[in-house]
């Protein structure tokens, strides 16, 4: 098994700062692709032990491109996830004035987070996507653009520099970043734990999504995403992709993806992994009657009914 991490690259992404923060990251080849895709094909076909991807802002939402990755291709599971807090830096050649730009480039989930700023700063710049902000960077280097929105970081590593830092429509605006590896036995539950999974519906029925959802809310179980996501299958067709917030281990996670195996037409498991936005130890108690020992004790009770040892 070859010992690196593929990441979104170039060099200078907010992913590459985000893998950075994990410990494991220290003892692995850091090896940057193109797109998503890319990194995620190497850990299917080997090249890589795990890719490291965008998978979720606080201002837009998913990233379809991951969340279609982890839903229809061939199956991988997420490990770790890391969020990281985002300001954009207007990077450009040096020498260039505001007044010079004309044309303005970043990743697709950066605009919704600049767009304000544009329309006070540049109403007339053009903007083209990048397959990531680094990347943009990399395209003002050539030429090709006026200025990038990227991490301020990124401005050393293309020869730039930064015109504005801070930039940012949404106070507070997070990403959050995956490991993603193939199939294989979850970690052990570090005490704060997420569960994701993609359900796709058997019919299409009044209370159908309630039915799923209901599947969670009886045994306790706070949902952290929901996101539709189309099959591909015609208008009207959509999957769900949902975090949960537990581990498969507990009692009440596995019981509900039970129930969500005999209602859905397929379920896919996308991992349990701990959670990053609070520690071990600060999750909340299970609600009444959805600890463990619960379930072992209603079991219990059900067995010894059906010997008639009640
Ligand atoms: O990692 C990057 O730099 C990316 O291009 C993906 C991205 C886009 C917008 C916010 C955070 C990460």
């Amino acid at each position: 098994m070859p010992a690196s991490y593929a990441y979104l690259g170039p060099e200078g992404t907010f992913t590459e700062a985000a893998l950075r923060t994990l410990p494991e990251a220290a003892t692995r080849e850091l090896i940057p692709y193109v797109s998503v895709q890319s990194a995620l094909d190497a850990v299917r076909v080997g090249e890589a032990e795990a890719a490291f991807v965008p998978i979720e802002n606080s201002v837009e939402g998913g990233i379809t491109t991951t969340l279609d990755e982890l839903v229809a291709g061939a199956p991988l599971m997420i490990y770790r996830e890391v969020l990281l807090s985002i300001t954009f830096a207007l990077l450009v050649r040096p020498g260039t004035k505001l007044s010079d730009i004309k044309t303005v480039s970043a990743h697709p989930a950066a605009q919704p987070q600049v767009r304000n700023w544009l329309k006070n700063n540049l109403p007339d710049a053009h903007w083209e996507s990048a397959a990531s902000n680094a990347d943009a960077a990399r395209l003002v280097q050539e030429g090709q653009y006026d200025a990038a929105f990227a991490g301020e970081f990124a401005a050393a590593l293309y020869g730039l520099e930064a015109l504005e830092t801070g930039i940012h429509d949404a106070e507070n605006a997070q990403t959050r970043f995956v490991l993603v590896g193939r199939p294989a036995r979850p970690a052990a539950p570090s005490g704060a734990d997420k569960t994701s999974v993609v359900l796709w519906q058997r019919d299409d029925h009044p209370g159908g999504l309630r039915d799923l959802l209901g599947e969670f809310a009886t045994r306790g179980i706070n949902l952290m995403l929901l996101q539709s996501r189309p099959t591909g299958a015609g208008i009207g067709n959509y999957c769900f992709c949902i975090d949960a917030e537990g581990h498969i281990s507990d009692r009440r996670v596995a019981e509900a993806l039970m129930g969500l195996k005999r209602i859905c037409l397929e379920v896919r498991f996308l991992g349990s992994y701990p959670r990053a936005d609070i520690k071990p130890g600060d999750a909340e108690q299970p609600r009444l009657g959805t600890s463990d020992e619960a379930f072992v004790s209603a079991a219990d009770w059900v067995a010894r009914c059906q010997d008639g040892r009640f």
